[in-house]
């Protein structure tokens, strides 16, 4: 007899959601979780990074964004705390777990049982090995929202997608910004350009391309060398350089679960570890590092296991990405360079061509199809969409019309015959798909290949 069926180790969006499917199965569920529920993105991740942007965006001085961003968290938090997770039948146990056997689990000295234990300890920030940085005072996304006043000067070592959008919101806010970014990101280099030139309009001074070799602090002020020879100086520096998975003295070791070369714990399609009984959902898999990613994956850690037959499976490929950045970057499956040498054609519509954004005065970006020929159709009715690159001030919410077009197998042909609204910011896909099916605008789809317009 085990005290429960499903027990979940963490209370972030992974965790929240394998206990919350638990409970939707008429399965009994423990939820342990070392800190209040909500995890990276209520407290530390997307809640408090967005608020900021909009509070940047919207003009609020450096205080009051603060204030709102701890007020929105503590809102947001509110509707995920114990209370609300018991009144859906999820007993709540407090404290850092550590697994015992492959049905067991302690935290302190309390030992508890379950059919199926699934973790969900997500990341923390990691910080690079770089000579002297050990003895700066730095920040990372657990402390930056934490900041009361305003820093002159800051420095954001990595442009990934928390260096680009707290850098913007930092810059807007009124803070001389500096990003250093070793590699750029694997974006198509046309979304990447805009954005680079977006962040530079509002006044970040990006250095890409170069490495930090040693950290100091001189006087009050943190001083870096680069690998280029330069050199940057900053009252505050902002480490967002990706993040490593929290399996500290969770005892892996003890039931053997197998961990990847960088410590993420492996899973397959249904999120099952090396061990049978255990499952494995969001960032601690290193999978798909996003909040919707760890959604998805907790439910079907749950779910997989109740069926023998069609079990649910986690497939990234047609999940959206978004950097909320202003203008938005959205991506969904494969980009036009992943493409290049395939028979894979490619369409795209400036947004300068497209009413909306001349009518919002902000023509920045691009749509960006991607479609490659069906089985024994080739390319008639468009082909099936392989993937979009979009870069516009609402690309975060026109990505999911193509996302959805992967998800259920559509040719471009049927994107371009729904009759979109005018003028919306989603014409602009029909508009783009239409050049998969004779033109638009003069425009037609060419072969993928290296990226131009
Ligand atoms: C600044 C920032 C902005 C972001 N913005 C976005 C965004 O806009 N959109 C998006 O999709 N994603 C965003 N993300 C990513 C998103 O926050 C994460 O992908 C998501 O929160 C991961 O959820 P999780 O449940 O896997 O892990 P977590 O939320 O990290 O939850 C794990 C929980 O487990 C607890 N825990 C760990 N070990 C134990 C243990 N042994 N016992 C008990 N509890 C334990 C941890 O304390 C934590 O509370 C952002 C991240 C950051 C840092
Ligand atoms: N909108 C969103 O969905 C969103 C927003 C923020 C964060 N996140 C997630 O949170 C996680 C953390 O984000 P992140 O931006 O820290 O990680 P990231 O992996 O997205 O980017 C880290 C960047 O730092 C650079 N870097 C690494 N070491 C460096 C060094 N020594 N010097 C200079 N540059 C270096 C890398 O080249 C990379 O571009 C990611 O998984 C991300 O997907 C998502």
């Amino acid at each position: 007899m085990t005290d429960s069926d499903v027990m979940v180790i963490g209370g972030g969006t992974a965790g929240l959601a394998a206990a919350t499917a638990a409970r939707r199965a008429g399965l009994t569920a423990v939820l342990i979780s070392d800190g209040d529920p909500g995890g990276d993105c209520t407290f530390t991740g997307c809640v408090p990074s967005k608020t900021l942007l909009h509070a940047a965006a919207f003009g609020l001085p450096f205080t009051n964004a603060l204030a709102r961003v701890r007020h929105t968290v503590a809102r947001v938090a509110a509707t995920e705390d114990d209370d609300a997770l018991r009144r859906q039948g999820i007993e709540v146990v407090r404290g850092r777990a550590r697994i015992v056997s492959h049905r067991m689990v302690s935290v302190d000295d309390r030992r508890m049982t379950a059919r199926r234990i699934v973790l969900a300890t997500g990341a923390r920030p990691d910080v690079p090995a770089v000579p002297g940085l050990d003895r700066v005072p730095l920040l990372t996304t657990e402390t930056v929202f934490e900041l009361t006043e305003a820093p002159r000067s800051l420095v954001v070592l990595g442009g990934g997608a928390v260096g680009c959008e707290l850098a913007q919101a930092f810059a807007q806010l009124g803070v001389g910004v500096t990003v250093i970014e070793a590699e750029l990101p694997a974006l198509d280099p046309e979304a990447s350009a805009v954005l680079a030139e977006a962040l530079a309009d509002d006044g970040v001074r990006l250095r890409l391309g170069t490495r930090v070799q040693s950290a100091r602090m001189e006087g009050e002020q943190v001083l870096l060398e680069l690998d280029d020879g330069g050199m940057v100086r900053a009252d505050r520096l902002l480490v967002a350089t990706g993040r490593r998975p929290d399996t500290h003295e969770l005892g892996l070791d003890a039931v053997g679960i197998r961990t990847d070369a960088q410590g993420f714990v492996a899973v397959d399609r249904h999120m099952s570890t090396s061990v049978d009984g255990i499952f494995a959902a969001g960032d601690v898999t290193g999978l798909f590092p996003h909040t919707h990613g760890a959604y998805a994956m907790g439910r079907i850690a749950v779910t997989a296991g109740l069926r023998r037959m069609r079990r649910p499976a986690f497939d990234p490929g047609s999940i959206p990405t978004v950097v909320f950045t202003d203008p938005e970057i959205a991506v969904v499956g494969a980009t036009e360079h992943d493409l290049a040498g395939t028979s894979a054609r490619v369409a795209w519509l400036p947004m300068t061509e497209a009413d909306r954004a001349i009518t919002a005065a902000d023509p920045r970006g691009f749509v960006k199809l991607l479609a490659g020929p069906r089985r024994l159709l080739g390319h008639a009715g468009g082909g099936r969409v392989l993937g979009a690159t979009i870069v516009a001030e609402r690309a975060g919410e026109m990505i999911h019309e193509p996302a959805l077009a992967m998800a259920t197998g559509m040719f471009t042909g049927r994107l371009a015959q729904a009759v979109h609204a005018y003028p919306s910011w989603s014409l602009a896909i029909q508009q783009t798909a239409a050049q998969f099916v004779g033109g638009h605008g003069g425009r037609t789809a060419r072969p993928a290949g290296p990226a131009r317009t």
